[in-house]
Order: C-alpha cells, then structure tokens, then sequence
C-alpha cells in the first residue's frame, strides 16, 4: 500500500515487496533516481556510478562490476584484508585499495599521507553532513534552510568539497601514473586502460565507491556490537563457529582468514544480517517516476512523482517478517543444517535490489565478517554500562543511519586465546 507525504515533495512511500521488486526490477527505467535527487549531490559527487543514471550509470556499473567479481574478491582477501593491521585499514583505506588501486600504506611518506587521510575524513564527513542535511529537507528552500545554510556554513560546505575534490583528484592521479595497468584489477583500471575519460570522470567514480563503502560497514559494525553487549550466547556461538572454522582449515588463532574460512562462518552471517535487518545503513531509498504507472497494490504514481521504499519499515513488519520481527532472532536466516539461507532481496532491502543493488555487498560481508572474527577470537569487547543496559542509542541520519557518538567501549585481550 502506498502511501502520501503531506506537505513534501509529492510522493508516495511504500514497504509492500511486490511494489518494491516492480520499481526496482520489473519496471526500472521508469524508475530512475532522476533529475531532482542527482542534480541535488551533483556538486558534490559529480556523476559517477552512485549519482548518475541512465547510460551514464550503465557503462561505469558494467566496467566496476568487472572488478567486483569473485576473482577480485578473493584477492581482496589475500591482499588486504590480511593485512596485519586489518583494523586500522578497515573501511577507508580497504576502498582506497581494492577500488583504486591505491595503497595509502605503501605511500613512502606516512606521516603525511596519515594527515592527508584524516584531514580528508574530516572534510568528506563534514561535505557529507551538510548536502545529505539539505537533502533530507522536505522543502528544499524553506526557512530552515536559509537559517542553517547561513553564509559561514556555505563556506564551510565549499572548503569541505574542495579538500575532497582535490584528495581524490589525488588519488586519480597517482593511479594514472603507476606504470603497469594491465595486471591490476582494481576497479579504476578499467577506466584509466581505456584512455577516453577525463580526470574529472575518475574523480566522480572515486567519490561514488567513498560514499558508497566508507561508513555504511562501519555503521553496522557499531550496531552490531552494541547488540551483541547483550546477547552473551550469541557471542559465544561465534566464538565456537570460529573456532571450528579454525580446526577445519587448520589455522591458529591470529592468522588470517581465507576466502573460503570466511564463507563457513554461517552463524555470523547470519548474525550480522540479523542485527542489519534491524539497524540498517540505508533506511530508505527513492527513485522518480518517469511515466504515469500502477503499482502491483493499485497505487496510481504520476510521472515527476519521487517513490520511496522503506527498507527501515520493512525491516520490522510483521507482514512480512512474522509476530517475532521485533526480536533479535538470527536463527530465521538459518536452515535446519545450519546454512544461511538468504531472503528475496525485495523483502530484505538492506543493500537495494535490481540492477542497482549494491555493488560492494559482498565485500562488505568480507569486511564485517573478517573484523567480527578476529576481534572476538582475541579481544573481549565491553560496552559501556550505561549504554549496553539502557535503550537503544539515539540514531543519526547523515548518509547512513549511524549511532549518535559512536559506541563506547573497552576492548580487553582475552587471557587466553579460546
Ligand atoms: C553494510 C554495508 C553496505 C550496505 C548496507 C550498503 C547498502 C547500499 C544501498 C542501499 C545501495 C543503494 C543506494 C542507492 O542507490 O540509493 C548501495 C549502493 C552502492 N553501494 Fe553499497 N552498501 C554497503 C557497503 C558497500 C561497500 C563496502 C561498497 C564499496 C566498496 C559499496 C558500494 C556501493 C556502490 C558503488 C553503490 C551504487 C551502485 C549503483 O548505483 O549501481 N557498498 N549500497
């Protein structure tokens, strides 16, 4: 069932996975992001694969798709995930890596490549604030906007865009003119082989796959770790699950993880889709209607009109999940020989659906999956009191729906490995 948003953009929002899989599959060039939405980051983002649409998006999403591939996903694993010091390349710099080619720990200088990189944080956190801030309001030129976007934080929002522009202009760069292309596979060398795109079109594919993977794993992580401060039993069947994986592949604890130890870890795939269902990155996702059109429900939608989906709601509906679906209940993504058993992605919504379902997904899982294992099989994680026995956090909505201040804990060696 559709509904209508008074006072808003006009629009109708709906949970209901059939109308869900006709806009974003069945009917997807009606549906595209549209004018409105890209026009609204394009100052920002450019037009790359995360902010364009139509012909634009196709040959960028083909071209990285190439890159996301298995293949790539293994060596993903072998080569930077590996890395000794996974917690600290985790997110930003893993991007960087396996989209760019780019290795901000191999750079000769640190130091000042460590500043750069913060700096760069500092800046694309606070770009990322402002625009998704003035893109979630309702009416875009409304009083509130004229009060907030007043002349200090324009500035503010213009320095921020260029420090990011010009980091990842950076990054476009030094990948230009590293010697040997035809042997890498990171997802710009597609680009940079063919020749015939500008620098400023590598920077925009830059920033899509930055604000695309940079906080969205991060963010449920956060959640994830905050629901599992109350949920020993879980915790402590990971800890099994990891160390069964551990017998079977014959590795210590403190060694890495391979591509195939990772993929027999169902109980924590299960768990981490457990915990997004609930607290997810992308809690709604719109499109525009380019042509009069009926939803599967009967809703009727007006060219121009903008439709969005409620991956948050869907999350949480008894319709669609059952009586339980408040409850933390990861066994309902298991099968009875205790494989994951996953959900039609137009009724499990977190990472999109159709052709512009999230290209990062499985390397997110890698990610998620690989900090969760290392961290539990030698670190006891205790959140603070206060915040693991009182409510839930309080959400923010930036790009992603993060925890307010992040979640405070104290991480402890275990005494011994178990
Ligand atoms: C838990 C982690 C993640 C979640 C929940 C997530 C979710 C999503 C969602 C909902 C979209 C659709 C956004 C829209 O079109 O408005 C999306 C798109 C995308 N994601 Fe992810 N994502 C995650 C991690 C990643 C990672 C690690 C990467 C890259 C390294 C990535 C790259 C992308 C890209 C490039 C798109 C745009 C795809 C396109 O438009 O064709 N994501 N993701």
């Amino acid at each position: 069932m559709g509904y209508w948003i008074p006072g808003m953009r006009t629009g109708i929002i709906t949970c209901n996975p059939a109308d869900v899989e006709h806009i974003l599959r069945a009917n997807f060039v009606n549906y595209p992001k549209g004018e409105h939405a890209i026009g609204m980051l394009e100052y920002f983002l450019g037009l790359g694969l995360f902010n364009s649409d139509g012909e634009q998006w196709l040959w960028q999403r083909k071209n990285a798709s190439y890159e996301f591939s298995k293949r790539s996903l293994r060596k993903f694993v072998v080569d930077v995930v590996q890395a000794e010091d996974v917690l600290q390349r985790f997110g930003f710099d893993t991007i960087c890596a396996v989209a760019f080619g780019h290795d901000l720990r191999g750079l000769a200088d640190g130091r000042v490549q460590e500043e750069a990189r913060s700096e760069f944080m500092h800046s694309f956190g606070e770009a990322q604030d402002l625009v998704v801030g003035r893109f979630l309001d309702p009416i875009e030129i409304s009083w509130k906007i004229k009060k907030w976007l007043n002349v200090g934080t324009e500035r503010r929002l213009r320095k921020a865009i260029a420090d990011v522009h010009a980091f990842a202009m950076d990054i476009v760069r030094a990948r230009r003119q590293s010697a040997s292309v035809q042997d890498r596979d990171d997802v710009l060398s597609r680009f940079v082989e063919s020749d015939e795109h500008s620098d400023e079109v590598l920077r925009d594919i830059v920033l899509s796959f930055l604000i695309a993977g940079r906080e969205t794993t991060a963010s449920a992580l956060t959640w994830f770790f905050w629901l599992l401060s109350s949920l020993p039993h879980v915790v402590a069947r990971i800890a099994d699950e990891v160390r069964a994986v551990r017998k079977a592949t014959g590795t210590r604890p403190g060694e890495p993880f391979g591509f195939d130890a990772l993929r027999e870890m169902h109980y924590l795939h299960a768990a981490l889709t457990e915990s997004m269902r609930l607290y997810l990155p992308a809690p709604i996702d719109s499109q525009s209607c380019a042509a009069d059109d009926t939803l599967p429900d009967g809703t009727f939608v007006r060219a121009g009109w903008s439709v969005t989906y409620s991956a948050y709601a869907m999350g949480r509906l008894a319709a669609i999940l059952g009586e339980d679906c408040m409850e933390y209940m990861l066994e309902r993504w298991l099968g009875e020989d205790g494989a994951f058993q996953p959900a039609s992605p137009f009724r499990f919504t977190v990472f999109h659906a159709g052709p512009r379902m999230c290209i990062g997904k499985e390397m997110a899982y890698v990610q998620m999956k690989s900090i969760v294992a290392n961290v539990l099989e030698e670190f006891v994680v205790d959140v603070v009191k206060e915040v693991a026995g009182g409510g839930v956090p309080e959400h923010v909505l930036s790009i992603t729906l993060r925890m307010k201040g992040g979640l405070p804990v104290k991480i402890r060696r275990k005494a011994e490995a178990f």
